[in-house]
């Protein structure tokens, strides 16, 4: 996507073949840098740390820490503590275990010599795909958004979205942003809402800048006023992305996407998930009883961060010092309150027909 007239990724190979580099997430909308991940190590922290988030991106980052491990040591043992050090940064996104899978499993069959130039290919191999599927689920998505507008006669098409579901996720393109994106270049008339997403501020700070730099018309409004804002007929449709999304349908997303899919329902408007099919477990039907919920630092909660007036990114606490804060970082929206999955294979309801339909080949894994 173009900052400045400028086309980046959120993530690229260096010239030299094996360092990778990264949008800094952190420092955004206020700095655009990048930083240089030279090591398994450093792969992990830029993802505990939410330098990269964003489920496809998230798995991106695992594949080429994979890949920085093999440049360091090619060794079984070596490649399988480097997979546990990256999978353990954080547990709700399935693509990291997905992608952290498809690299080790690939390597620990390879020759030792053979496991370093295979590590990259097939990091940048994933890299690709999800580009590719979230430009696809650009194109589905956006033909939903036309249909509203034609609904609409060419009056404004308002969608609320919810976190950050941009290229900034994923590689580019992103899953929630795509069919905005696809719409907004094809001409049809259109705004977003964007909830500021606390504690992080995913929606203020990610979502803003990218819709900004698109010249997409949107309006940030506080996380509580979607309720308000559905209720008033100011919403044709939600657009939102998945972390994991279950073979059933239900949903693990950004925290405060139930309470979204609840005021949708109660008010009739679509509610929609974008999503690759990298973020689907098939191994699981019920994602309130078995996704893991991230719970982040408390500080997330307590403090915000910001520019001042001299220009300085500087962190203020919001709460006493005495009061105690917890910070979940997902939840659970059940299939029944999903309007349809916008995936790159296409739209299907949220239910294992649904999802079985576009993926066929996936249906064998399950556990009870
Ligand atoms: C489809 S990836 C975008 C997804 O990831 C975000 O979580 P985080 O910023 O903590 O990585 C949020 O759930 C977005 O919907």
């Amino acid at each position: 996507m173009r900052i400045e007239g400028r086309d980046y990724k959120t993530i690229w190979l260096d010239a030299d073949g094996r360092r990778v580099h990264v949008v800094d997430q952190t420092l955004l909308p206020h700095r655009f840098a990048t930083r240089t991940l030279a090591s398994a190590g450093e792969a992990a922290r830029a993802i505990a740390d939410m330098i990269v988030r964003g489920a496809p991106l998230i798995g991106a980052t695992g594949a080429y820490g994979l890949a920085l491990a093999a440049r360091e040591n090619v060794g079984d043992s070596y490649i399988e503590a480097a997979r546990a050090e990256l999978l353990a940064t954080r547990p709700t996104a399935v693509n990291l275990r997905w992608a952290l899978d498809r690299v080790s499993s690939l390597l620990l069959a390879a020759p030792l010599s053979e496991r370093s130039a295979l590590a990259y290919a097939e990091a940048a191999r994933i890299a690709e795909e999800d580009e590719a599927c979230c430009e696809a689920i650009g194109v589905n998505g956006a033909a939903i958004i036309a249909g509203v507008a034609a609904r609409k006669a060419g009056d404004t098409v308002n969608i609320l979205t919810h976190c950050n579901a941009g290229w900034l996720c994923a590689v580019d393109w992103g899953t929630a942003l795509a069919p905005i994106y696809k719409a907004a270049r094809a001409g049809v008339a259109l705004h977003v809402y964007v909830d500021e997403t606390r504690p992080r501020n995913q929606g203020a700070s990610l979502t803003a800048f990218e819709l900004l730099n698109e010249g997409v018309a949107h309006t940030v409004v506080a996380d509580n006023a979607g309720g308000h804002l559905m209720q008033h007929g100011m919403v044709d449709l939600v657009i939102v992305g998945s972390d994991r999304t279950t073979r059933a349908g239900d949903v693990c997303n950004k925290i405060g996407t139930y309470l979204k899919a609840l005021a949708a329902h109660e008010n009739g408007v679509p509610f929609y998930v974008a999503l690759p099919g990298s973020t689907v477990d098939w191994s699981i039907r019920d994602g309130v009883k078995d996704i893991p919920i991230e719970e982040r630092s408390p500080r997330e909660v307590t403090h915000i961060s910001g520019q001042a007036e001299n220009g300085d990114i500087v962190e203020v606490r919001l709460t006493p010092k005495g009061s105690p804060a917890r910070n979940f970082g997902f939840d659970v929206t059940p299939s029944r309150f999903v309007t349809a999955l916008i995936t790159e294979r296409g739209v299907c309801e949220a239910s294992e027909s649904g999802l079985g339909a576009l993926y066929p080949e996936k249906l064998g894994a399950f556990r009870e």
